[in-house]
């Protein structure tokens, strides 16, 4: 049986660019248009040209090889002609192969925001469409809040779809703007719709603000249209667009979607899936959603032992798709909800080999639990954890012994007058044999402390020259004066590679010396010196 074909709309680089936070360069613009170029939707929405001078810039040029390269404007103004509107001028100038208009079609919204007639929208609707057609471009119409205009209006709001087509707009996209409707409204409205402009013609530009914009996509699907609009990762106005970041993989990978319709990604695409997503954040300099569905550090990740005892047996018992499918993989996080499974799967990750009956594994795992309740927390500080279990199950050597260390802290002035804060940190350290005693200063206690640390280790020093400190993360647990503090590091050396070490204590500059300590012990595990 044939597959309908479902046509992918990407708007990150349009609506996504109306995100709070978000603000893209002609650079990025580049990078983030070949990205989905390559990932193989079907249409790149760029921005809009005219509008400010980074998307008039992109605009200069045809970004995209294979997508269609689409720039995005208003309707022709009421009361100008076509021909002084200076919106389609850019419009029509822009190196595009197709141009979207947005057209309001709801009509108290004609009346209030254009100050116009329904005639004169209707009449600029088609007007622009036709304009699009005669530079040679194909035309698109953003039925502007469509749904609430279908509620309040039907007849207007078809009229101005209605125009769009007989216009010969390729596409008459349906807009849920505000984000309100839910699936059941989308996929009736949708199908009413689609008696008076052809399914095959229909789209859908859902918003999130009820956290249905996926769930409204495929509702309008279901009601017969056939392109998607949506952003990677979700981005957009408010909260954000349709992700294409779920509907993708979802229309790929569940029988319901994929055993009717294909899309223009590839399997071998799709496999991208998780990187894109991470690199897209990246880009915008956003954190990666770790509960993103498919693509998310938590979307494979199991805390829960009677569900990490089920998983090590079979996935798919608590797996709905393959990680791998979408570029992802599979977690079995230890923590104080961990079970012996959770231990087996992870200490087996990590190379050690333990019998399922040896009695050492429930040492560790007590040992997780109790620290655990007193601040420590392993999912996020694999190497603290490792280390753990490589001491209860008998193998870290005691390469070093710290005798003392000693932080100042001092407010004082400069020879220019300026008030300066310098921090002196001595550390004294017993290695084979021999007491090494160092000093150092840093811009703060725990920045002195690991220089100090790291400046002399004897015999391990050549080991650990390539050892820095990435990341530095502080939290206050309980609060009030009774507060203790869970310090987070995360190292990384020369491989590239990086690890998370843990330190809790009352005191953060405590805490902090056992995170560094911890991942000064893994670099020296990690480059396998065996004795201490
Ligand atoms: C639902 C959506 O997401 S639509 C996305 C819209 N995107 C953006 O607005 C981002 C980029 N926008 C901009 O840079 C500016 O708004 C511009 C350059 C487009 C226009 O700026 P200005 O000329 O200063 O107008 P302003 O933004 O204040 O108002 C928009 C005008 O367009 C008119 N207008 C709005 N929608 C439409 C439409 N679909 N068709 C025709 N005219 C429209 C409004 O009535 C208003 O006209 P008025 O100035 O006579 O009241
Ligand atoms: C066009 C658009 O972004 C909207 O109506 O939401």
């Amino acid at each position: 049986m044939s597959r309908e074909r479902i046509t992918l709309f990407d708007t990150t680089l349009r609506d996504g660019a109306q995100t709070n936070g978000v603000d893209f360069s002609v650079a990025d613009k580049i990078l983030i248009a070949g990205l989905l170029d390559e990932l193989g939707v079907d249409y790149v929405e760029g921005g809009y040209p005219g509008a400010n001078p980074t998307d008039t810039r992109f605009f200069t040029e045809k970004r995209t090889a294979r997508a269609r390269f689409t720039a995005f404007g208003m309707t022709k103004r009421a009361g100008v002609s076509l021909s002084n509107d200076p919106g389609i001028a850019a419009l029509l100038a822009s190196q595009s192969d197709a141009i979207c208009f947005v057209a309001k079609t709801w009509d108290h919204q004609v009346r209030l925001a254009l100050g116009a007639t329904l005639e004169e929208n209707v009449e600029g609707i088609r007007q622009s469409v036709e304009a699009a057609i005669g530079a040679g471009k194909e035309a698109l119409v953003d039925c502007e809040h469509f749904f609430d205009g279908y509620k309040a209006n039907p007849a207007y709001a078809l009229a101005c779809a209605r125009a769009a087509f007989e216009a010969g707009a390729r596409w008459i996209v349906l807009c849920d703007t505000n984000g309100g409707s839910q699936p059941e409204e989308i996929e009736a409205i949708v199908r009413a719709v689609s008696e008076h402009v052809p399914g095959d013609h229909l789209g859908i530009h859902a918003h999130n603000d009820t956290e249905q914009a996926v769930a409204n996509s495929l509702a309008a699907v279901r009601g017969g249209a056939r392109q998607i609009q949506g952003t990677l990762n979700g981005i957009g106005e408010r909260c954000g667009n349709a992700n294409l970041t779920s509907i993708i993989p979802t229309l790929m990978l569940k029988p319901l979607y994929a055993g009717r319709f294909e899309t223009g990604i590839s399997e071998a695409a799709l496999t991208g899936l998780t990187q894109l997503s991470h690199r897209f954040d990246e880009i915008v300099n956003r954190a990666p959603n770790r509960q993103a569905p498919y693509v998310g550090a938590s979307a494979f990740a199991t805390k829960a032992g009677i569900h990490a005892s089920a998983i090590v047996k079979d996935p798919s018992t608590y797996e709905h798709v393959r990680p791998e499918q979408v570029g992802n993989h599979r977690r079995v996080l230890v923590s104080d909800q961990a079970g012996r499974s959770n231990l087996l799967a992870e200490l087996a990750r990590l190379g050690i080999s333990v019998e399922k009956g040896d009695r050492r594994l429930d040492a560790l795992l007590a040992e997780v639990k109790e620290r655990e309740a007193i601040g420590y927390s392993y999912e996020g500080a694999d190497a603290s954890f490792e280390l753990l279990a490589r001491r209860t199950l008998g193998g870290v050597p005691d390469y070093f012994t710290v005798e003392s260390f000693h932080v100042t802290v001092e407010r004082r002035h400069n020879a220019l007058g300026e008030q300066v804060s310098v921090s002196e940190a001595v550390v004294k350290l017993i290695v084979g044999g021999e007491r090494l005693l160092t000093v150092a200063e840093g811009n703060g206690p725990v920045n002195a402390l690991d220089r100090a640390l790291r400046k002399d280790l004897g015999v391990y020093q050549d080991v650990i020259a390539d050892l820095e400190l990435v990341d530095y993360k502080v939290r206050i647990l309980n609060g009030g004066t009774e507060a203790v503090t869970r310090v987070l590091i995360e190292s990384r050396d020369d491989t590239g590679e990086s690890w998370m070490t843990i330190g809790v204590s009352e005191n953060v500059v405590d805490a902090s010396f056992e995170a560094l300590i911890d991942s000064i012990i893994y670099k020296l595990v990690r480059s396998g010196i065996r004795s201490g």
